[in-house]
Formats: C-alpha cells, sequence, structure tokens
C-alpha cells in the first residue's frame, strides 16, 4: 500500500477479542486505513506481542504502532510505539526502540504540545476534539487550540475523539495531517465501508482544497 495521505489511524478500542479484532483490521486495511494502533491497556505484554505478530500476516509491519508498551513495539519491529500520559518519557522509549522505529504522543493542549515536541517525537495525537462515548463526561476540546498548534508546530499533528466522516473536512482545515478513529470504524456493521467511508472523505476534503 502507498502511504495514502491524508493519514487514517485505527486505534484498537480493548472492546474486541482477538479473532474480530484482525477481522476488522484486515477488512479496514483494505478500505483504506494507512496505520493500526494496538491500544490495549488491560491486556498482558504476550497477548499485545501476539496481536502485534497476527496483524503483521494482513498489514505491513511498519503500519502498525503499540500504545504504551515500548518494549513490545522493539520486540516486534513494528512502526513504533505511540506513548501515553503514563508511558515511559519519549528519550527513554528512543533508547529501546530500533533505527527507524517511529515515536506518537497523546496530547490534550498546546502546552503538552510544546513539551512532547521539545522532547522530539514524530507526531501528536491532539484530543479528543468532538464529543466521544470512548471519553464519557469530558468536555472536548474542539478545534481552536488544535489550529494554534498546527500553525505553530512543527510536527504532523493527527485529530482524535468524536471523527466522522462528516467532520473530517473541520479536523483537516485545522491543520491536521490526518485522523485517528476507534469506534466509527470498530463499531461499525462493514469496517471495509466505514474505512471507505473515511477515506473518501479524507481525499475529498484534500481534493477540493490543496
Ligand atoms: C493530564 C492528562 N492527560 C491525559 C490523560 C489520559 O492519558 P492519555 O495519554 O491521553 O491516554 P488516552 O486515555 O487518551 O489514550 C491523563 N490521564 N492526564
Ligand atoms: C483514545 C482517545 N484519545 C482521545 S479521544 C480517544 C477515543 C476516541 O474514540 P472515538 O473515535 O470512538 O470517538
Ligand atoms: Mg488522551
Amino acid at each position: 500500500m502507498d502511504n495514502r495521505y491524508p493519514e487514517l489511524h485505527l486505534v484498537t478500542s480493548g472492546r474486541q477479542e482477538r479473532d474480530s479484532l484482525l477481522r476488522i483490521a484486515e477488512a479496514a486495511y483494505a478500505g483504506g486505513i494507512t496505520y493500526l494502533h494496538i491500544r490495549e491497556k488491560q491486556r498482558t505484554a504476550r497477548e499485545i506481542m501476539e496481536w502485534a505478530v497476527a496483524l503483521a500476516e494482513i498489514m505491513p509491519r511498519d503500519r502498525i504502532f503499540i500504545n504504551d508498551r515500548v518494549d513490545v513495539a522493539a520486540a516486534t519491529s513494528c512502526g513504533g510505539a505511540h506513548l501515553a500520559y503514563h508511558s515511559i518519557p519519549a528519550a527513554a522509549a528512543r533508547t529501546v526502540l530500533k533505527p527507524g522505529q517511529k515515536i506518537g504522543c497523546s496530547v490534550h493542549s498546546m502546552a503538552e504540545a510544546q513539551a512532547a515536541l521539545s522532547q522530539k517525537v514524530d507526531y501528536l495525537f491532539y484530543g479528543h476534539i468532538f464529543a466521544s462515548g470512548s471519553k464519557p463526561g469530558v468536555a472536548p476540546r474542539g478545534t481552536e487550540e488544535l489550529s494554534e498548534i498546527t500553525c505553530s508546530l512543527d510536527i504532523p499533528v493527527i485529530g482524535i475523539g468524536g471523527i466522522k466522516p462528516d467532520n473530517v473536512g473541520r479536523v483537516l482545515a485545522a491543520g491536521c495531517a490526518g485522523v485517528a478513529v476507534l469506534s466509527g470504524i470498530t463499531e461499525a456493521p462493514d469496517s471495509k465501508r466505514a474505512a471507505q467511508a473515511y477515506r473518501e472523505a479524507l481525499d475529498r476534503w484534500r481534493e477540493e482544497n490543496t
């Protein structure tokens, strides 16, 4: 698969069993996702490693990112590690990862984005932008501060949280390099069609705005 742009990241929700997620991932990859993040907070490192090995049969290894478990990311030689608030610092992750593996970081404010940039991460996730069932009871952040981050910091930013095909344009208009999605694909009745709908919306916005 070519490195399609704008990027479409699928993040696992922790709500699927492995075989169900593998079916979703295969369909979503056929539908146009560019990256898959294994974000399975309650699973062991061994389980996450097994998921990564199985996913590498479905999509290129360098399209798979591991949330938080930098050890598993290094051991699987996948695309890289995505760091959460509770993860080890990026500088420490860099000592463990192999050359070429990337580091991403979740941020929720300009201050967090600046701190992540100073740690030389490769990309940011900013969210949650819109109301999300994955973040119940927490007010969404909207796109205003997001626009300030993308304007002032020289790093790719991926928007996350409540993103649907009909609002991807607002995320790209705020300067994002792409979007990240959980429920919009993992809970859709047809994962391929769902991924295609995001891919088409992203490509259409780019076509009409560049
Ligand atoms: C200050 C602060 N920010 C964010 C979080 C949540 O952790 P995060 O890295 O955003 O991971 P996700 O749950 O969003 O995947 C926090 N606990 N505190
Ligand atoms: C992990 C994460 N970080 C910010 S919002 C979010 C969840 C987004 O889920 P959904 O795409 O279902 O709104
Ligand atoms: Mg977060």
